[in-house]
């Protein structure tokens, strides 16, 4: 089978990294050839955008061409992964992506830099395959953001609210762009869903997704 790019997007506290981490998990018990990756990297570039994010939200072309640099790093040459994500992916692996470029485009967009050269700036990274977008209301995801020992440059209130309204653009921009685009809700009947009732609707989608490459 190709592989292909399976991206985990939403705001910080939706819980990308759980689910992430629980998918490639998940899949690679059930014998796909799958791997975890995450954006950030932990590359050089990814190192320097931590250190700028401990500061606050640094300025949004500044971001955008970081986190841009530091993804180019992951698809080539991240040795966490065979020959980067592109080696990965011409090695049939299925990359669960703990965020990748629509991230970008919504959080620097919410920081001011215009959509339209986001997408230009993105341009030499291949679409993601797959694109599960975990919604949660930002009260939920932001209460869970406040447990953490160190808040980092956009998890604040406001900012959430503005990059979760342009991520709304960004599912819909990313369709356009052939993407196949799931958003789930981890609230049902007013009830959040546990990690292992949404990890479980994760999962469903991506094998739902995977059986139409065969
Ligand atoms: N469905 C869920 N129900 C309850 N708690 C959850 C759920 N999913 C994740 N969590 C919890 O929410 C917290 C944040 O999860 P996680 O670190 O994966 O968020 P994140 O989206 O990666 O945040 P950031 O992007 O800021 O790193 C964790 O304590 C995790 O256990
Ligand atoms: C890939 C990417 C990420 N961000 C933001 C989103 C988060 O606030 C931080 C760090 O991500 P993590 O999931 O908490 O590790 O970076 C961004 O603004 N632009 C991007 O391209």
């Amino acid at each position: 089978m190709k592989g292909a790019i399976v991206a985990l997007e939403g705001i910080d506290g939706s819980g990308i990294t759980t689910h992430s981490k629980l998918l490639a998990q998940r899949l690679s018990s059930m014998g796909y050839r799958a791997i975890y990756t995450k954006e950030p990297t932990e590359g050089p570039v990814g190192q320097v955008i931590r250190q700028l994010l401990a500061q606050g939200r640094p300025e949004p072309r500044l971001a955008a061409l970081l986190f841009a640099a530091d993804r180019s790093w992951h698809l080539c040459c991240d040795p966490s992964l065979p020959g980067g994500v592109m080696g990965a992916l011409e090695q049939g692996y299925v990359v669960v992506m703990d965020r990748y470029k629509y991230s970008s485009i919504a959080y620097q967009g919410a920081s001011g830099a215009d959509p339209g050269w986001l997408w230009e700036v993105n341009s030499f990274a291949p679409e993601a395959d797959l694109l599960i977008f975990i919604d949660v209301p930002v009260e939920v995801a932001l209460s869970r953001v406040a447990e953490r020992q160190r808040r980092e440059g956009y998890e604040v209130e406001g900012f959430l609210r503005r990059a979760k309204e342009r991520f709304y653009e960004v599912l819909a921009q990313a369709e356009a762009r052939g993407v196949t685009v799931v958003r789930l809700s981890q609230v049902k009947d007013d009830r959040p869903l546990s990690v292992d009732e949404f990890s479980s609707l994760v999962l469903e989608e991506a094998l739902r997704f995977l059986k139409t490459l065969r």
